[in-house]
């Protein structure tokens, strides 16, 4: 199964923010996005998953028109927000909130909920303590590992998260980093990762892909993208990557 965008170009009024955007999701593999600030990742990655309605003839499944919709194809492809806290109800619990796609989507009886619920929790490493806290007696953190949970118990196969480590702390990135390793390869689901830290998408992408003014520039094996970044934004953000990491391991 792949998930093909061909040609998407979405407008907010009369702003054109992305323009004729090709690019192909394979399961098992995780796709980096890059691009400075405003210049329409997140866009992209809401008209991907049905946030905001793509133009028809735009979203393929193995060539097949795909038009997604959030409430109904939540298990195609699912979108992770930026922000864990705003996007979880302040009126569930952890446990809850993870055994709410399971229910809703899944059809999940009870027990068996609960039960898959907990192990989620334990896959995210998150103590058992959290399970009955609400997202405000919870670290930036601890919601975000919730926000994934949630999004592996909707077993997607499509995963789409926007700067899912943002809110981390150097150790916890990398726990987060080796748990969407561990994701990709044992639930083989197609992932894209929208990140401005170009040295997680290092450890995590397969690929990279990098917008600039609406468009997809340039689209490369990780590998051969560090080894040769062409245009003048992807040259920054490589250099801007090594920087950081010489002061982080200074
Ligand atoms: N709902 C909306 N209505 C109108 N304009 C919007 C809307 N959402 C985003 N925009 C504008 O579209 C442009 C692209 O926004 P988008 O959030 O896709 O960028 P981004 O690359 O994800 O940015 P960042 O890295 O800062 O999150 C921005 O100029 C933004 O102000």
């Amino acid at each position: 199964m792949t998930l093909q965008i061909r040609n998407l170009s979405i407008a907010y009024g009369q702003t054109q923010v992305i323009s004729q955007i090709n690019l192909t999701l394979h399961p098992s593999r995780t796709t980096g996005l890059i691009g400075r600030s405003g210049c329409g990742k997140s866009t992209l990655a809401k008209a991907m998953t049905g946030i905001i309605q793509a133009p028809q003839d735009t979203l393929f499944l193995n060539d097949e028109h795909f038009l997604p919709n959030p409430a109904q194809t939540g298990n195609t492809v699912h979108y992770m927000w930026q922000d864990p806290m705003a996007s979880l109800s302040p009126f569930l619990n952890a446990l809850d909130l993870i055994s709410e796609p399971l229910k809703a989507i899944h059809k999940m009886p009870k027990k068996a909920r609960q039960q898959r619920a907990h192990e989620l929790l334990n896959m995210v490493e998150l103590d058992p303590t959290c399970a009955a806290k609400r997202p405000h007696q919870l670290s930036g953190g601890q919601c975000q590992r919730i926000a994934l949970a949630r999004a592996l118990a909707v077993k997607p196969q499509f995963l789409v998260l926007d700067e899912p480590l943002s809110a981390l702390d150097l150790v916890t990135q990398e726990q987060v980093t080796s748990l969407l390793r561990k994701v990709r390869t044992e639930m083989h689901m197609g992932i894209l990762i929208i990140s401005h830290d170009l040295q997680t998408l290092a450890k995590l992408a397969d690929d990279i892909a990098v917008m600039d003014g609406g468009r997809i520039v340039e689209h490369k094996k990780t590998q051969e993208f560090f080894a040769a970044p062409k245009f003048p934004v992807s040259q920054r953000f490589v250099e801007i990557s090594k920087y950081s990491h010489m002061e982080h391991s200074n």
